[in-house]
């Protein structure tokens, strides 16, 4: 549908304000009230319309008593007519007191990406820049070699102070979404050494990095390592029992004089995958998806996954002694707790299945899982067999290679680079993905208000008090943030808020989307109830793995005219968001401009939001 050309501005009186009237035609008619609620404006109906040379004119008129000065009527009229989808490029003649003057020349037309004004562009570009480097930073590679070192002479291996002696005696398993450039990056430390290897990765990953020219994140091809690919959807299958079975073969032979490398990133529990009989692959698919869209956390999925499957909690390490094993982890868990990542196959089990029966009943799954899941969690609750108090004598080596920290940390330096005053959130955000749009939503409104108000201006002490109590932020973060925006703003500078986490999404709808997604869409609407007016804000929310939920994008981006220009398409935001179908309104507008489209990244350390305000 084709809506609207602007024709001109006038500056007109109206009960002693002076008042911007915008004379807008449009094909077709909008609605009455159409324009309604943004920013300055305040009216447009019917009798402000009429007919200039075939097309409706509609007169929008907007309150100019809060303009301070050319500049800033300017700007603000920019942004009203991009909100509504249109491109200008006002240029003030003349204000002289309240008479009427044409603002805008030039042939008008609509709205188009390259017309968004460099100081949106730039800052999309800048937000998106400082994500992808978050993700090139802990790239697997380079994390590896942080932390492993081959001696000179090259016969012996040094993890966390310890060396272990190589004599053509190394294995190495792995499975996770980093685990190919964790493979490759010790297959050409320990080439040599190495008498094979079996790692389980997602399905499409080697044709993917290929083709995204990184094939440095890829087994070589004289590598002895085999790579297994499964799990689609993040789901465990087929491919990936079979990869799983072939890695309890390899580790089960293995004796005192080997090494066993073990690669572990997220993403492992569903591609190490072997449920103790008489559970069944789909019993195993049908719980794990009942509790990731029922809200469960990863703590809690993963508990129960320990439980009930043959190499979790710790029983791979078993199943390899006497060898010594090294465990190499890229963290994609909140406070990097070493037995949940990929279920921990390597560290000690520290759950019991009464807490299985536990989690099953907090999401109301007893009459939805299946029997022989509940058989068998009741039949450990009655033999009383609780898992082996683990000791400081656990066997085995771990490092943490990276992290959600690390990542965000760049994004941080990153952020400074291009500009921006960056404040570090922290890396363990969690909760509702809802719920932590809404935070991010007034978070933002807090810096608008903070930047032009009182610190004890009532609407400031309000959104504060709200943040604090509902939203559970720090009073000390938000003390950091005021003090950043007051420096960074009177430096002329924006701010880049950054943080990370693993939220979680009650799926009740039947869309397309994830927690990343979800996340933004809803601060999206929050952002629309706030007109801001004094400065630019750009939201981020991506899963660093590349793939968010169902949907095939990282995750998305917008500012507060994104639920404007949905609007005016006429699509219902409030439906995709409570029909978890966020994914689809991103492709949606603009040609999908709002989607952050990766594909794998080849790494995993959970999600990352990055907010970056400017003033304007
Ligand atoms: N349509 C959807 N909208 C929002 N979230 C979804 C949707 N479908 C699945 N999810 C959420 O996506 C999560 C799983 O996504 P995934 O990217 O595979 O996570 P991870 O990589 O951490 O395992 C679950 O928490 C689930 O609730
Ligand atoms: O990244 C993932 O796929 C999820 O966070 C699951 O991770 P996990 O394999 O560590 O359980």
């Amino acid at each position: 549908m084709t809506y609207t050309w602007y024709t001109g501005v006038q500056w007109q009186p109206l009960n002693g304000h002076p008042l911007l009237v915008l004379h807008v035609t449009c094909r077709p008619t909008p609605r009455q009230g159409l324009f309604l609620g943004h920013g300055h404006i305040y009216q447009t109906t019917r009798k402000h319309s009429g007919k200039v040379a075939g097309v409706t004119v509609i007169r929008m008129w907007a309150a100019t008593c809060k303009f301070h000065s050319r500049h800033h009527l300017q700007n603000s009229w920019k942004r009203i007519l991009q909100i509504q989808g249109f491109f200008c490029q006002p240029r003030i003649e003349q204000i002289s007191g309240c008479q009427s003057k044409r603002f805008f020349h030039g042939q008008p037309r609509r709205l188009l990406s390259q017309d968004i004004p460099p100081i949106t562009m730039a800052v999309r570009e800048d937000i998106l820049n400082i994500f992808n480097s978050a993700i090139e930073s802990v790239l697997p590679r380079q994390m590896v070699e942080r932390v492993v070192s081959l001696s000179e002479d090259g016969c012996s291996l040094t993890v966390n102070n310890e060396k272990f002696l190589l004599k053509k005696n190394v294995y190495v398993v792995g499975f996770g979404k980093a685990v190919s450039g964790m493979a490759r990056a010790i297959d050409d430390l320990l080439h040599d050494h190495i008498i094979k290897g079996i790692i389980s990765i997602p399905v499409g990953s080697s044709e993917h990095l290929t083709m995204k020219g990184k094939s440095d994140l890829l087994v070589g091809e004289n590598s002895k390592i085999e790579v297994h690919e499964g799990a689609e959807q993040n789901l465990p299958d087929e491919a990936a029992v079979r990869a799983s079975l072939a890695i309890r073969d390899l580790v089960s032979d293995l004796t005192e004089e080997d090494v066993l490398i073990v690669l572990i990133s997220g993403g492992g529990s569903a591609l190490l995958t072997a449920p103790c009989p008489p559970i069944t692959l789909r019993d195993m698919i049908t719980v794990t998806r009942m509790l990731s869209t029922a809200g469960a956390t990863i703590f809690e999925l993963n508990t129960i996954r320990k439980n009930l499957e043959l190499l979790k909690g710790g029983k791979l390490l078993e199943m390899a002694l006497p060898a010594k094993v090294i465990s190499l982890v890229l963290s994609d868990v909140v406070g990097d707790q070493l037995d949940m990542i990929a279920s921990g196959p390597t560290q000690p089990n520290f759950s019991s299945a009464e807490e299985c029966l536990k989690i099953i009943e907090k999401y109301d799954l007893g009459n939805k899982v299946p029997t022989s899941i509940i058989e068998f969690i009741q039949k450990k609750v009655e033999s009383g067999v609780r898992p082996a108090v683990p000791s400081d004598t656990w066997p085995g080596t771990t490092s943490i290679i990276g992290s959600n920290d690390f990542a965000t940390t760049i994004a941080c330096s990153k952020a400074a680079e291009l500009g921006y005053f960056p404040f570090l959130m922290g890396n363990s955000l969690e909760g509702e993905a809802n719920t932590v749009g809404q935070m991010f939503g007034k978070l933002a409104k807090f810096i608008s208000l903070s930047f032009t108000s009182q610190p004890n201006n009532s609407r400031v002490k309000a959104l504060q008090a709200e943040l604090i109590g509902k939203f559970d932020v720090p009073k000390s973060t938000l003390s950091s943030i005021s003090s950043l925006i007051s420096k960074a703003f009177s430096a002329g500078h924006g701010i880049c808020l950054v943080s990370g986490g693993e939220t979680v999404v009650n799926v009740k709808g039947t869309g397309t989307g994830g927690r990343a997604q979800q996340m933004v869409l809803s601060t999206a609407v929050q952002l629309n109830e706030f007109s801001f007016t004094n400065c630019h804000v750009e939201f981020l929310s991506g899963a660093t793995d590349g793939m968010d939920g169902s949907s095939d994008a990282a995750g998305a981006v917008v500012n507060p005219d994104f639920i404007k220009q949905a609007q005016l398409m006429g699509l219902d935001p409030e439906l995709y968001l409570n029909n978890n179908d966020s994914s689809n309104l991103f492709k949606a507008v603009d040609k999908g401009s709002s989607l952050v489209v990766t594909g794998l990244t080849g790494t995993n350390v959970m999600d990352i939001q990055i907010m970056i305000v400017t003033s304007v």
